[in-house]
């Protein structure tokens, strides 16, 4: 127990329900190693914060979200994207004000032809829509989507013209299996083989039992995963791209949690679920580090 209070934000064990308190208390708090020194590179990248509204809400919910996003104060210096669901965009791109651009959550991987159901990268550009969410654990493990198809979905949202926020991150079972590092790299290869600009992706590191459980990774948990991330891309892409690209923590992020989040050098923003349908906690958390007020 000592493990798991430590490895928490104060308070945030007894606020918790049983099922939570019981995946809280698998998630260990020491990670393996790191395999290699990651001490050498650091964030110069500009803020993110992006809100997931999953499937969530009503045409009446979404008016009043956006009517309540618009009333807050949040920082000009940073970049803010809200993703609703698909049918909702349009009235959330004509009607939230310029501080925040809009995604997608989930795209296609071809621009247009048989295939019922799915929305093209080409018809998100044509209607307004700048970026889009690919890899989402969501879509990985409930709808079976593989890293080659999440590579493939990135590297032609890019090709179309967006803006891609590439999710990456761990099940409990591989990082308790001492598979964390091993998933990463595989997930991030898949983006190597297919991303050309990367100057037009944010990586999302979303620890899957992190994600809608109440149980937030510790800042230092989440920052030695996001330096990891860094190394790996400066590796492969040079110090400079790599310093250059956001890396954003998603995974039970509050307005109570982010600011202690948000001071770790790796940490340059966060997704967030839950807490972005409500606009005084989203508020907040753009404000997570303090800036100037658009
Ligand atoms: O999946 C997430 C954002 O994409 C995180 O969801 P929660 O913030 O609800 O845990």
């Amino acid at each position: 127990m000592a493990t798991l209070q430590s490895g928490l934000m104060r308070g945030q064990v007894s606020r918790m329900g049983s099922t939570q308190r019981r995946a809280a208390m698998a998630v260990p708090r020491q990670i393996a190693g790191l395999r290699r020194d990651v001490s050498a590179q650091a964030s110069t990248a500009k803020f993110f914060v992006g809100g997931n509204w999953k499937c969530n809400g009503t045409h009446a919910s979404v008016e009043k979200l956006v009517a309540d996003l618009n009333a807050g104060d949040v920082p000009a210096d940073i970049d803010i994207v809200v993703a609703p669901p698909f049918i909702y965009i349009d009235y959330v791109r004509a009607n939230i004000k310029g501080a925040y651009a809009v995604a997608a959550q989930n795209c296609w991987m071809k621009p247009d032809g048989a295939f019922t159901g799915e929305i093209s990268a080409e018809m998100m550009d044509d209607a307004g829509v700048p970026w889009v969410i690919t890899g989402h654990s969501e879509r990985r493990l409930l709808l079976g989507e593989s890293n080659r198809t999440v590579g493939l979905k990135t590297g032609h949202a890019l090709e179309a013209g967006l803006s891609v926020i590439a999710c990456v991150g761990e099940t409990l079972e591989q990082r308790n299996g001492g598979n964390l590092y091993h998933t990463l790299d595989l997930q991030l290869q898949a983006l190597f083989e297919n991303v050309q600009d990367w100057g037009k992706v944010v990586i999302a590191y979303e620890p899957v039992w992190a994600i809608g459980t109440g149980v937030v990774a510790s800042p230092e948990q989440a920052q030695e995963v996001h330096a990891y991330v860094r190394k790996v891309l400066g590796d492969r892409l040079g110090k400079a791209t790599s310093e250059g690209i956001r890396i954003i923590y998603g995974g039970s992020v509050t307005d109570a949690n982010c600011a202690e989040l948000a001071t770790q050098d790796d940490i340059d923003g966060f997704l967030v679920g839950g807490a972005s349908l409500k606009a005084p906690a989203f508020i907040n958390i753009c404000n997570a580090r303090g800036a100037v007020k658009a």
